[in-house]
C-alpha cells in the first residue's frame, strides 16, 4: 500500500497562524523549526532552561526566549525538540502542569511516546511532524524557497484536528513544499531507529571506517585509502540520492558496476541482513530504547567511552589533515545554514 503524501495546496497554513507555538530546544531541529515558523507569520517563543547556552543563538536571531514551563504555559502548540533523552524530564516538570485541554503536543520523532516514556492526557492532541532530514538543511532549504520531505503523524486527536494543524504546521517549515507522507508514532520510530542504526550512521560508518583498516593495514597510504573509503562515498550517494542506485551504476565505469554486483554481497551477505533483522527485533521490543534510556540515566559511561574510541579511529586525523587541504569541504560540524 503506497502512502498518502499531501503537498502544500492540501494544508491549511492560517490554522498554524492562529496558534501561540512554543519550540522548546534550539538545536539541530528546534532553530529550523522555529526560524521557519516565525518566517511563515507563525507566533513563535523559544523554550530553554536556564544556563542553556542554545539562548543566546535564539535571541541573536530574533527569537522570544522563555523558560520551558514559561513557554509551554502560554503557548496553545508545544513542540518537544530537546535530545530524546531530555525530554521525559522536561515534559513532567515544565509541559505537563501546563497541558490543559484542547492544547496540542507535538514531537519531531516518535521515541517517548511509542516507548511509553511520555503519557499525555487524553483531552490534547498528540501529532508528529519529523522532517526527513538534518535540522540544518531543513533551515537551508526552507530559505531556498523549498522544502525537505516530513513524516506527519497523529497518536491522539482529541480535538478532532489533529491532521489538519500537523499539517499546518509542516507547511509552515516548508515539508509540504517537498512531500509531507502520512505515518504512526510506531512505524516513524521504529524505522527512523533503524535507518540510523543499521544503514546511515551504524552501517555507513562501520563500513567506511572498515576499508579504511583493510587498506591500511596492508600497507597503503592513508590519504588514499581516506579518499576511497570515505571521501568518494559522498560522491557515489549523490548519485545514488539523485536517481537511485540504477543511475549510480550508469555513472560509474563497467569494471567497478561489475566489481559492485559481484562483491558487494559477500561484503554484506546474509550474515549481516541476519544481524539487521536483529537490530530491528531489538527496536520493535523496546529493548534498544530501555538500553539508551537506561544508559543516559547512569551517566553515558558507555556512549563516552564509544565516542572517545571514534574520535580516535586513524581515519579521523588523516580526515582532519586531508579535509584542511579541501576548504569547500572544512566546515565546522556546529555550523549553521
Ligand atoms: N538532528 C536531526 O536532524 C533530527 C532530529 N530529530 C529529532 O528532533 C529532536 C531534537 O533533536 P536535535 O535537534 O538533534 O537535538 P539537539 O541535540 O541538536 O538540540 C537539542 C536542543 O535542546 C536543548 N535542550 C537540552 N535540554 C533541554 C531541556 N531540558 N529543555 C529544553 N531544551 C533543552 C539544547 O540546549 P543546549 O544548547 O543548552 O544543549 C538544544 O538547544 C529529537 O527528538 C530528535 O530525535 C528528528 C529528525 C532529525
Ligand atoms: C539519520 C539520523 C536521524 O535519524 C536524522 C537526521 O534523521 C537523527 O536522529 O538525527
Ligand atoms: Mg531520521
Ligand atoms: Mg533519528
Amino acid at each position: 500500500m503506497s502512502a498518502e503524501v499531501f503537498y502544500d495546496d492540501d494544508a491549511d497554513l492560517s490554522l498554524i497562524q492562529g496558534r501561540k507555538v512554543a519550540v522548546l530546544g534550539y538545536g539541530s531541529q528546534g532553530h529550523a523549526h522555529a526560524l521557519s515558523l516565525r518566517d511563515s507569520g507563525v507566533d513563535v517563543r523559544v523554550g530553554l532552561p536556564e544556563g542553556s547556552k542554545s539562548r543566546a543563538k535564539a535571541e541573536e536571531q530574533g527569537l522570544r526566549v522563555l523558560s520551558p514551563a514559561e513557554a509551554s504555559a502560554e503557548a496553545d502548540v508545544i513542540m518537544i525538540l530537546a535530545p530524546d533523552t531530555a525530554q521525559r524530564t522536561l515534559y513532567t516538570e515544565s509541559v505537563e502542569p501546563h497541558l490543559t485541554a484542547g492544547k496540542a503536543l507535538f514531537f519531531g520523532h516518535g521515541l517517548n511516546i511509542r516507548y511509553g516514556f511520555i503519557t499525555p492526557p487524553a483531552d490534547v492532541d498528540v501529532a508528529m511532524v519529523a522532517p526527513k532530514g538534518p535540522g540544518h538543511l531543513v533551515r537551508r532549504q526552507f530559505v531556498d524557497g523549498k522544502g525537505v520531505p516530513c513524516l506527519v503523524a497523529v497518536e491522539q486527536d482529541a480535538t478532532g484536528n489533529a491532521f489538519a494543524l500537523a499539517l499546518a504546521y509542516a507547511a509552515g517549515i516548508g515539508g509540504t513544499r517537498a512531500g509531507a507522507i502520512r505515518t504512526t508514532f510506531k512505524e516513524e520510530t521504529e524505522t527512523d531507529l533503524f535507518g540510523e542504526q543499521a544503514v546511515l550512521c551504524g552501517g555507513a560508518s562501520a563500513l567506511v571506517q572498515t576499508g579504511f583498516e583493510v587498506l591500511t593495514e596492508a600497507g597503503y597510504a592513508p590519504e588514499i585509502a581516506y579518499f576511497e573509503c570515505l571521501h568518494e562515498l559522498k560522491l557515489i550517494v549523490d548519485l545514488m540520492y539523485e536517481g537511485g542506485i540504477a543511475r549510480m551504476r550508469y555513472s560509474v565505469s563497467d569494471t567497478a558496476e561489475y566489481g559492485d554486483y559481484s562483491r558487494g554481497p559477500r561484503v554484506v551477505d546474509a550474515r549481516t541482513k541476519e544481524e539487521m533483522k536483529k537490530i530491528l527485533a531489538e527496536i520493535q521490543s523496546g529493548e534498544f530504547a530501555r538500553e539508551w534510556i537506561a544508559e543516559d540515566d547512569a551517566g553515558r559511561p558507555n556512549f563516552t567511552k564509544l565516542r572517545e574510541q571514534g574520535a580516535a579511529h586513524p581515519i579521523e586525523e588523516t580526515g582532519q589533515k586531508l579535509r584542511s587541504m579541501m576548504s569547500w569541504v572544512d566546515r565546522p560540524i556546529t555550523e549553521t545554514a
